[in-house]
C-alpha cells in the first residue's frame, strides 16, 4: 500500500503563487531519493504526503486511508527539516512522546523509543537533554522519532544534513535495511552524488512538477556516456535539469 497524491494543488497564501499544481504521485516502493533545488517544492510534497498540511485541491490517500484521518498519520512517519529539541526533555523521553503521540500506550512507546535510538546509535545518549545534543545527535532523535512505530512509509527531510561522514554510512545502511516489501521510504536530499546509487528509485522534482520519476537505473542512464562512474548521479541529475520534456519518466 503506497501514499497517492491525486492532482494536488498547495499554496501557502491567498496571494502567494501555488508551490503545486495538479501533482499526481505516488511514492515508489523501496526506498526513494526525491530530489530538486531549493524552493522545488520537496518539503511542502512531503508535508501533504505527511497529512501536516492539507491541499488546497486534490486529494492525497494512502489505500482508502484520506490524509485528514487519525488513522493515516498512524500509518505514516515524517521527519521534518528541522527537528525541535523539546524543553526539558531527554532523548528518551523525546521519542517517546512522539510514539505516544502515534497512538501507542505509555510502556510501548518507552520501549520502542529505546530501541528506536539503537538502531540510530544513539544508545548512549538516551538520558541527555536534547537541548543538549549536538546538531547531527538531534537529526538522529528525528529519524529515531520517525522510526518509533511502525510505520508503512518513512517521509524523511533531508535527514543527513549536518550528519558527518561516519553518521551518513550508518545512517544509509540504516535506511536501505529499512526500505522493504511493507515499508516504503522517501527522503528528500541535496546529496545526490552520495545517495541516489543507493536508493531504488529517485524521483526530480523542480518547480513544484515531477520531471522524473524511476528506476535508479533509468535516473544514471540520463548521464551523458563516458561519464565517469562516481559522478554518474550528479550528470544524470543535471542533465534531467536542462531538459525536462525529453526526461519526464513515469515508473
Ligand atoms: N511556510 C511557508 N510560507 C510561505 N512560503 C513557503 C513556506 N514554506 C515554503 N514556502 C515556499 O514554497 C516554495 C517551496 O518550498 P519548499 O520548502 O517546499 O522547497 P524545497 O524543495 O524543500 O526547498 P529546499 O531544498 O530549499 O529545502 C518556496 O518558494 C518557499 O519559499
Amino acid at each position: 500500500m503506497t501514499i497517492q497524491l491525486e492532482a494536488c494543488a498547495f499554496t501557502y497564501g491567498r496571494r502567494k503563487p501555488p508551490v503545486l499544481r495538479a501533482l499526481t504521485y505516488a511514492v515508489p516502493d523501496g526506498f526513494t531519493v526525491l530530489l530538486g533545488p531549493n524552493g522545488a517544492g520537496k518539503s511542502t510534497l512531503l508535508k501533504l504526503a505527511a497529512g501536516v498540511n492539507d491541499p488546497t485541491a486534490g486529494s492525497v490517500r494512502l489505500g482508502h486511508l484520506s490524509s485528514r484521518s487519525r488513522e493515516y498519520r498512524q500509518r505514516v512517519a515524517w521527519m521534518p527539516q528541522s527537528i525541535t529539541a523539546m524543553t526539558g526533555l531527554t532523548a528518551r523521553e523525546q521519542v517517546a512522546y512522539t510514539g505516544w503521540l502515534k497512538g501507542m500506550n505509555r510502556s510501548e512507546a518507552w520501549t520502542a523509543a529505546a530501541e528506536a535510538l539503537a538502531r540510530v546509535e544513539l544508545s548512549d545518549r538516551t538520558d541527555v537533554k536534547t537541548k543538549h545534543l549536538s546538531g547531527g545527535q538531534l537529526r538522529r532523535v528525528g529519524v529515531a522519532s520517525a522510526l518509533v512505530h511502525d510505520a508503512a512509509v518513512l517521509l524523511l527531510d533531508e535527514p543527513t544534513a549536518g550528519m558527518d561522514p561516519t553518521q551518513r554510512r550508518v545512517f544509509r545502511d540504516l535506511i536501505v535495511g529499512l526500505a522493504t516489501t511493507d515499508v516504503r521510504v522517501l527522503m528528500s536530499t541535496h546529496d545526490v552524488g552520495d545517495l541516489a546509487e543507493e536508493a531504488d528509485h529517485v524521483t526530480v522534482l523542480t518547480n513544484g512538477r515531477i520531471r522524473f520519476t524511476g528506476a535508479t537505473g533509468d535516473f544514471l542512464a540520463h548521464a551523458p556516456a563516458g561519464t565517469p562512474e562516481a559522478r554518474r548521479a550528479e550528470a544524470a541529475y543535471t542533465a534531467i535539469d536542462a531538459h525536462p520534456s525529453t526526461a519526464a519518466h513515469s515508473s
